[in-house]
């Protein structure tokens, strides 16, 4: 895998993220090529991580051996008529990362044969701590399956699913995720400062809490209903936390939050 040239088309919060992994798991940056309009994002990506940025979608697609489309899936239709040529030529390993389109989009637009990847990363792949969920024609080679996985991996954790739903579907546990769990830090942070606490010191506990309550669900084969039962000491503090989240219906706000990922992404698979 470090061997190959990786090309990002898009350089924005996403495919910052993955370069950082790449970066870190030792791949050399000369071989990352990016195309990003934004000048401070692209000039901060150069001198952050020692990639090489260029101008134009289709020179970065005659260059690179794997591409990662990391635009909006607004404009992606448009960056695929832009590569089409190119990588109709080299049959490049094609990743996207693109929320909501599915794979057929990406086989009628490139054209028929192209080992191409859907795949769902999310944010915390900047410190490898990421969960990346990915599909792919059943017909392409193991190769190609292994060098996505090699790609991905250098942001945490990835698991291969079927179909286009199995991965809306996990959009909204981990794609979408992170920022269900920042959300939470933000509003004990403010419930914090609220109490009295300082920011600096708010910050530090709810990070902290956060941390640790992850690590330990990680390590602990109890179940998260478990681990939290565990905390909830009959007549104490805790149920009466639990009880306000339970008078506001918590379960139903989670529940409501993600079924609502999942009908947008069908609704982005129709608009783009
Ligand atoms: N953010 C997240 O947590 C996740 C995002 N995704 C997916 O990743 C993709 C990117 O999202 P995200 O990184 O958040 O978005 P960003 O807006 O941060 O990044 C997209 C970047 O692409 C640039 N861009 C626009 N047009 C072109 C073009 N023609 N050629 C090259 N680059 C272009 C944009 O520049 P400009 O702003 O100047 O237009 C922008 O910097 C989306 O499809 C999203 O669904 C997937 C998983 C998680
Ligand atoms: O909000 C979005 O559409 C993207 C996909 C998952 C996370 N961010």
């Amino acid at each position: 895998m470090h061997s190959k040239t990786i090309g990002f088309i898009g350089g924005g919060n996403m495919a910052t993220s993955l370069i950082g992994g790449l970066v870190a798991t030792s791949h050399d940056p000369d071989r990352i090529l990016v195309t990003e309009p934004d000048e401070q994002r692209r000039d901060l990506l150069v001198s952050d991580h020692g990639v090489v940025a260029l101008q134009d979608n289709a020179v970065l697609a005659a260059q690179a051996d794997v591409i990662v489309l990391a635009v909006k899936p607004n404009i992606m239709a448009s960056v695929l008529e832009e590569i089409r040529q190119p990588v109709q030529v080299r049959k490049p390993l094609i990743i996207s990362i693109a929320a909501g389109i599915p794979l057929q989009r990406y086989r009628d637009l490139l054209g028929p044969g192209m080992p191409i990847v859907r795949s769902m990363p999310n944010t915390p792949a900047l410190v490898r701590a990421g969960m990346t969920g990915a599909i792919m024609d059943a017909e392409q080679p193991g190769e190609v399956r292994k060098l996505a996985t090699a790609v991905l991996a250098a942001a945490g954790e990835v698991r291969w699913f079927e179909t286009d739903h199995d991965l809306d579907c996990l959009t909204a546990v981990s794609g979408s995720g992170p920022a269900y769990f920042f959300h939470l830090m933000e509003c004990m942070q403010a419930g914090a400062e609220r109490l009295g606490l300082s920011p600096e010191v708010a910050r530090d506990l709810v990070l902290h809490t956060a941390y640790g309550a992850a690590k330990l669900a990680l390590h602990d084969s109890a179940s998260p209903a478990e681990l939290r039962q565990r905390v909830t000491s009959p007549g104490g503090t805790t149920a009466k936390a639990l009880d306000a989240f339970a008078a506001g219906d918590f379960p139903r706000v989670v529940d409501n939050a993600m079924q609502a990922v999942v009908q947008r992404a069908a609704e982005m698979s129709r608009e783009n």
